[in-house]
């Protein structure tokens, strides 16, 4: 690869540039994003070689775009890459939801949606912008990809090496799949934990309750003080999946309750003794 243009150069676009600078990737690496402020950083920093602000210009001679800014922007830059994409360029994205995405793919880039091909890296922090990024936030994660029927397999092909350079074990699947499942182990827990810190900020003794919180209110919220434009476009972007994992919530939230109401110990145990071991397994199994 010669050149890579990356759009929206902050964690995740930002921690892909370092990643190809450390495996000794000759990519030029072009950013374009939408503030001068954080191209600059990024400049300072060392992630990229060159900013752009106009697309077609950044897009001559581009083998790879990688799209990394939040879900709801992926329009209006893709509508800023077509009149200038070449056949042999290869587009790809990063982002946390992949039905929205590829459905916008296919309706900007009509014929062209051959050369998109949709991605998640299952990696990230609750940190944002490029100054956030590191050498290693890919490294042995995984990165999940949603090529179509459509879908050029010399791009997929091209798109897996990028990502296998950074360190990460791709997968694929469809992308109605990646969404429910992330609706479930990514998505919902976000809420809530926002929800959770947004319904104590909200109480008259907040100052005395967050006084006295401590390691598990810190473990439990930390993704609470992500990027809320971000996790605002992944909720409206999955609503309809997000919707489901809210109700199953509330659903096991109900027996919960039902269990205090009734002071049914018994049951209590049971729940806590089945989910604390499910939790030690997937730590376990996670960390070898
Ligand atoms: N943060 C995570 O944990 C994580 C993990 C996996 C995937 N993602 C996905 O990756 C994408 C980027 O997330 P991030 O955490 O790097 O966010 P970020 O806020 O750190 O970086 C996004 C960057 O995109 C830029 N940007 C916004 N609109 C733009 C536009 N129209 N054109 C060019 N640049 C634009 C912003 O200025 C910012 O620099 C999102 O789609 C997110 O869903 C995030
Ligand atoms: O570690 C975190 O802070 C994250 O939220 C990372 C996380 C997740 O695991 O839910 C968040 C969103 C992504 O799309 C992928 C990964």
């Amino acid at each position: 690869m010669k050149k890579i243009v990356i759009f929206g150069v902050g964690l995740i676009g930002g921690s892909v540039a370092l990643a190809l600078k450390k495996a000794g990737s000759a990519a030029q690496i072009i950013g374009v994003g939408r503030s001068t402020d954080s191209m600059q950083s990024a400049l300072d920093l060392g992630v990229i070689d060159a900013a752009c602000s106009d697309a077609s210009q950044a897009l001559q001679y581009a083998d790879m775009v990688l799209i990394a800014a939040p879900v709801a922007q992926t329009a209006s830059i893709l509508t800023s890459i077509k009149p200038a994409l070449a056949p042999s360029t290869v587009i790809t994205d990063a982002g946390s939801t992949k039905s929205d995405v590829l459905a916008c793919a296919q309706e900007i880039l009509g014929e062209q949606f051959n050369q998109f091909v949709g991605g998640h890296p299952i990696a990230g922090a609750e940190k944002s912008g490029v100054t956030a990024a590191t050498t290693d936030l890919y490294r042995n994660k995984n990165v999940v990809l949603t090529p179509t029927e459509a879908t050029n397999a010399d791009a997929v092909q091209r798109v897996r090496e990028l990502w296998q350079l950074c360190g990460a074990s791709v997968t694929e699947m469809p992308a109605a799949t990646h969404d429910s499942i992330f609706a479930a182990v990514s998505h919902l827990p976000h809420l809530l934990a926002f929800a959770l810190v947004d319904d104590i900020a909200s109480r008259q003794n907040a100052e005395q309750l967050f006084g006295f919180a401590a390691s598990g209110f810190r473990d439990f919220t930390r993704i609470a003080g992500s990027h809320p434009e971000m996790w605002r476009d992944i909720s409206l972007a999955n609503r309809t999946a997000l919707l489901s994992e809210i109700t199953a919530y509330q659903d096991e939230l109900s027996r919960l309750k039902h269990m205090l109401e009734q002071s049914d110990g018994d049951a209590l145990h049971t729940l806590f003794e089945r989910a604390s071991t499910a939790r030690n397994n997937w730590a376990k199994l996670r960390d070898q």
